[in-house]
């Protein structure tokens, strides 16, 4: 006889946005969604799906006991802090459940309650004051990371990668929470090949991608045109790609970015490496805003996010679509039985 599967942990988020909304509209629609539990407070969402006028049977209750009760309630798990969590408003006093869920969500992962960590939308200013002091999850979960023990890169750190997966484009920004201005500045030849070898090695490992196909994009228009509209993509994007093909990476590029995601030339790869947050996020949510995956790779733990931000201007008003979440939450149980198998098992979006 096999175990019941490991529940998914899925964080809190902002409770003023629309993660709330989506967790109870997922739960309400979809029949066949892997277990998860909610880490956050079974009073703040029985007020938002009375707020939505949806009917939800909500269990307060402990991870080892959220997947048998998956099938007749939405289980949650307290995270120890009370949650006010009004629809379109930050609350300053929500910030330390908000980041408590994330820390718990991983070290329900690390002590083998729960399978993945799927994390619900933060508003990153309003955690500031809490003392929070990261960019986003992405670093976050890189330093939580550490108590799986030592990581591959300098130091024993863990190299947290972002990677957006849609049905047919998966993009992965090399710089990502910083000011366009400090881009040129922060890119070296060793930051893609880095970026690169996390990607293809997960897509292999985690996607079932045996050879994955790496596009990297220039910085400047047109891959800079032979060092007339600047230098970085000769002198520091085209050695990057050499040495991944070095490594043994089908890498190619660097590819003028404006042209490089239309139909035809996306079918040519099967991630799509971009020098700076907006050239990879722009469009992967563009095709396919519903359906995309935030998805951390490099990480001794799995995690995925629905690609949308909190929305606050249409928290608790029913407008929100949960298929991102869906979509999260599928990805992480296929990635996680991945992982389990050791061998790969294709979680492709
Ligand atoms: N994973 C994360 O934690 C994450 C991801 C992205 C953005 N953010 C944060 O979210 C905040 C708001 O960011 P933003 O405004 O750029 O993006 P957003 O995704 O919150 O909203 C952009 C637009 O899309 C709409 N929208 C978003 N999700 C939707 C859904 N599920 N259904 C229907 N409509 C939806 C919103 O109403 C808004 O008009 C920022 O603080 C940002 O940092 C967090
Ligand atoms: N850049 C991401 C996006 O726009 O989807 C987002 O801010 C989430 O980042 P984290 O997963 O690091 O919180």
């Amino acid at each position: 006889m096999s175990a019941a599967p490991l529940p998914l942990a899925l964080t809190l988020g902002e409770p003023g946005g629309i993660g709330l909304d989506v967790t109870l509209q997922a739960y309400h629609r979809h029949r066949d969604l892997p277990p998860f539990y909610l880490l956050g407070d079974a009073d703040a969402l029985a007020r938002r799906a009375a707020c939505l006028g949806i009917e939800v049977p909500i269990e307060a209750t402990e991870p080892s006991a959220a997947a048998g009760i998956f099938a007749r309630a939405l289980p949650v798990v307290a995270v120890g802090h009370p949650v006010v969590g009004e629809p379109g408003r930050l609350v300053p006093a929500d910030a330390p459940a908000v980041i408590a869920s994330i820390e718990t969500a991983v070290e329900h992962v690390r002590t083998g309650l729960a399978a993945a960590v799927v994390t619900n939308p933060i508003n990153k200013h309003a955690l500031y004051g809490a003392g929070f002091r990261f960019p986003g999850h992405t670093e976050f979960l890189g330093e939580l990371a550490r108590r799986f023990g030592p990581g591959p890169s300098a130091g024993g750190a863990w190299t947290p990668i972002m990677m957006l997966a849609g049905p047919e484009l998966r993009t992965v920004p090399v710089t990502v929470h910083v000011a366009l201005a400090a881009v040129p500045g922060l890119l070296t030849t060793d930051l893609i090949v880095e970026t690169g070898r996390i990607v293809a090695a997960d897509l292999a490992a985690r996607f079932g991608l045996k050879t994955p196909r790496l596009a990297v994009g220039g910085l400047n228009p047109h891959a800079g045109e032979n060092g007339t509209m600047g230098r970085e993509d000769d002198e520091i994007v085209a050695p990057a790609v050499a040495a991944l093909k070095g490594l043994g990476i089908d890498a190619f590029g660097p590819l003028p970015s404006d042209t490089m995601f239309h139909p035809a030339a996306r079918r040519g790869y099967d991630a799509a490496l971009l020098m700076y947050h907006d050239q990879a996020l722009i469009p992967v949510k563009t095709i396919a805003f519903d359906e995309t995956v935030n998805v951390t790779l490099g990480l001794p733990f799995v995690r995925t996010s629905p690609d949308h931000g909190t929305a606050l201007d249409i928290a608790g008003t029913g407008r929100a679509r949960p298929d991102s979440l869906v979509a999260a939450l599928r990805m992480a149980a296929r990635m996680a039985a991945a992982d389990a198998a050791g061998s790969p098992a294709g979680a492709a979006a």
